[in-house]
């Protein structure tokens, strides 16, 4: 499909900007139209004063255009160009029609499980396709995840994604929930750049759509101490094809984590992703 965003050189003059969508620890995103062809899209402004000089996020910057700019699947969000000026750095997004799933989450409290394995297959689709190209995203939690007009998932925010092998250091902010034991331990650093680390973060996602909580949930000290242990509990109502997913990916040795084209074809995933449309809109018409 020829994308109309395509020109060499882009600059703010080209975009009509609209109302703004978002803001992160750095920087915010605004609806935006490119004035020739019209094509919808999130422009994320990040302001150079910002990003300290040779400190980790200008890099962790060039990372997400050099990496998102090279992918193209359906579950993960498009970054079409960039551009800057005297001030600030421009990403031209793909515009996710609903917005940012974690805000889906918290107003439904927790997903169906039909709808739970339907995001986990499109996930595992995504980070498949992510890690034949060698790229880690090492970021996976709810409020990476963006959603498409037609309810598809599609992972963004590159920021932390790394070209395995890699012997960068990472400093480490944010939400502790989602970290394998391998990044929360001292030692060998190796492991951080072994894309299991994705899959024991899908584990710790599955969990969060089904129950509405992260699995190792607490303090900093007392979730540090759990995930090291892979202290968690699932809740008895939980299905048994579910639960047996979660544990086969909230496994401590990376190496003994389900590979991912296994979880595409677990019981759980195909019971609710490969029925007949009738069958599973019968099914959601009774949820
Ligand atoms: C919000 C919202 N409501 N609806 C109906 C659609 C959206 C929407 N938001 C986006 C967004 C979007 C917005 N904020 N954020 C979070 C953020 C912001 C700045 C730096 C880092 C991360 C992403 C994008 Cl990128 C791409 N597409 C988006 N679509």
């Amino acid at each position: 499909v020829d994308q109309p965003l395509t020109p060499k050189q882009f600059h703010l003059g080209m975009f009509e900007i609209g109302r703004p969508l978002g803001k992160g620890k750095f920087g915010r995103v605004y609806l935006a139209r490119e004035r020739t062809s019209n094509f919808i899209c999130a422009l994320k402004v990040l302001y150079k004063s910002e990003l300290q000089h040779g400190s980790g996020v200008e890099k962790q910057v060039r990372r997400e255009i050099e990496i998102q700019s090279n992918l193209r699947h359906p579950n993960i969000l498009k970054l079409y160009g960039h551009f800057h000026d005297s001030k600030r750095i421009f990403l031209i997004l793909e515009f996710a029609g609903k917005g940012e799933l974690y805000k889906h989450l918290r107003k439904e409290n927790r997903f169906p499980e039909w709808k739970a394995a339907q995001y986990i297959a499109q996930m595992a689709s995504a980070l498949r396709y992510l890690h034949r190209k060698h790229v880690i995203h090492r970021d996976i939690k709810p409020e990476n995840i963006l959603m498409g007009i037609h309810g598809e998932i599609k992972i963004s925010d590159f920021g932390w994604s790394v070209h395995a092998p890699n012997n960068r250091r990472a400093t480490l902010c944010g939400t502790l929930d989602y970290l394998p034991p391998e990044m929360i331990k001292s030692g060998s650093k190796d492991n951080w750049y072994n894309e299991k680390v994705d899959l024991w973060s899908l584990g710790v996602l599955t969990y969060e759509f089904l129950v509405g909580e992260a699995p190792f949930e607490d303090t900093p000290i007392m979730t540090q101490k759990r995930i090291a242990r892979a202290d968690m509990q699932i809740p008895e109502w939980v299905s048994k094809e579910a639960k047996d997913l979660i544990k086969k990916l909230l496994v401590l040795d990376p190496e003994k984590r389900l590979p991912l084209e296994d979880v595409q074809t677990h019981p759980w995933i195909i019971k609710h992703c490969v029925k007949g449309e009738r069958a599973a809109n019968r099914e959601r018409g009774s949820k």
